[in-house]
């Protein structure tokens, strides 16, 4: 599903944040990608959608090779993976149902098939009630549902979140977290960088240990493993 071999990242400054990087995720899995501040997490996850190009090694993403294709094809890369980010990022002038179909209309669905599947994922997420609302009318768990809803109404392979509880308290955070597992039963890959100690030790998945742009632990029924 996600494949890298020996993936250098440095920046234009020349800070090095990648340091030969080589893992493989398979279909289905769910992993938490750990490690402390400016460890690389951000940067890894960014390779892995092209938000960020890697200066050496290859990166293989539901069979795209994401290192080699071209700028016209990225956004054909992105309908493979939804990505989930720590401030939502939702358009604030669209509504709820317009911020979700608007990830539909890009890849040119048919209006039926859009108004479909966006009441199908505002139901899935518990926001039917929300669609005609706007981003700043909601909660913070709320908005945080509407972006995993936008993620996953192209029915991605891959789901990419970057701190998704980070801006959340506790209780919104395991609400999110309940989603996410959902997702995952239901067949979609999950790739989550987090600073939450307490959801790592207990969700108990695939612990990707990243430090000094090197993955230093890589465990299956992993915990958090150092103190924030
Ligand atoms: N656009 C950029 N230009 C230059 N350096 C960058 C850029 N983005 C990140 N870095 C540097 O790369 C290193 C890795 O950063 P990255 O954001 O990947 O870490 P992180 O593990 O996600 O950190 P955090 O937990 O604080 O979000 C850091 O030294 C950071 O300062």
């Amino acid at each position: 599903m996600i494949e890298m071999h020996d993936v250098y990242k440095t920046y234009d400054n020349g800070v090095v944040a990648l340091n030969g990087i080589s893992v493989k995720i398979n279909k289905g899995e769910f992993v938490y990608v750990v490690g402390p501040s400016g460890a690389g997490k951000t940067t890894l996850i960014k390779l892995m959608y092209r938000q960020e190009r890697a200066t050496k090694g290859q990166i293989v993403v539901n069979n795209m090779n994401v290192t080699s294709i071209s700028d016209q094809k990225v956004p054909l890369l992105r309908r493979q993976l939804g990505v989930v980010y720590q401030d939502f990022k939702l358009l604030p002038k669209l509504t709820v149902y317009e911020n979700i179909a608007f990830a539909l209309e890009v890849t040119e669905a048919e209006p039926k098939v859009i108004r479909q599947r966006v009441i199908d994922v505002l139901k899935k997420v518990g926001l039917t009630k929300k669609a005609k609302h706007l981003p700043q009318e909601l909660s913070g768990g709320e908005q945080q549902r509407v972006a995993i809803a936008r993620a996953i109404v192209n029915k991605p392979a891959v789901i990419i979140a970057d701190e998704p509880t980070g801006n959340l308290d506790p209780e919104t955070s395991w609400g999110i977290m309940d989603l996410l597992e959902q997702i995952n039963r239901d067949g979609t890959t999950i790739v989550m960088a987090t600073h939450n100690k307490d959801i790592v030790n207990t969700m108990r998945r695939r612990v990707i240990a990243v430090d000094h742009g090197k993955i230093v632990r890589d465990e299956y029924g992993g915990d958090y493993g150092y103190e924030n």
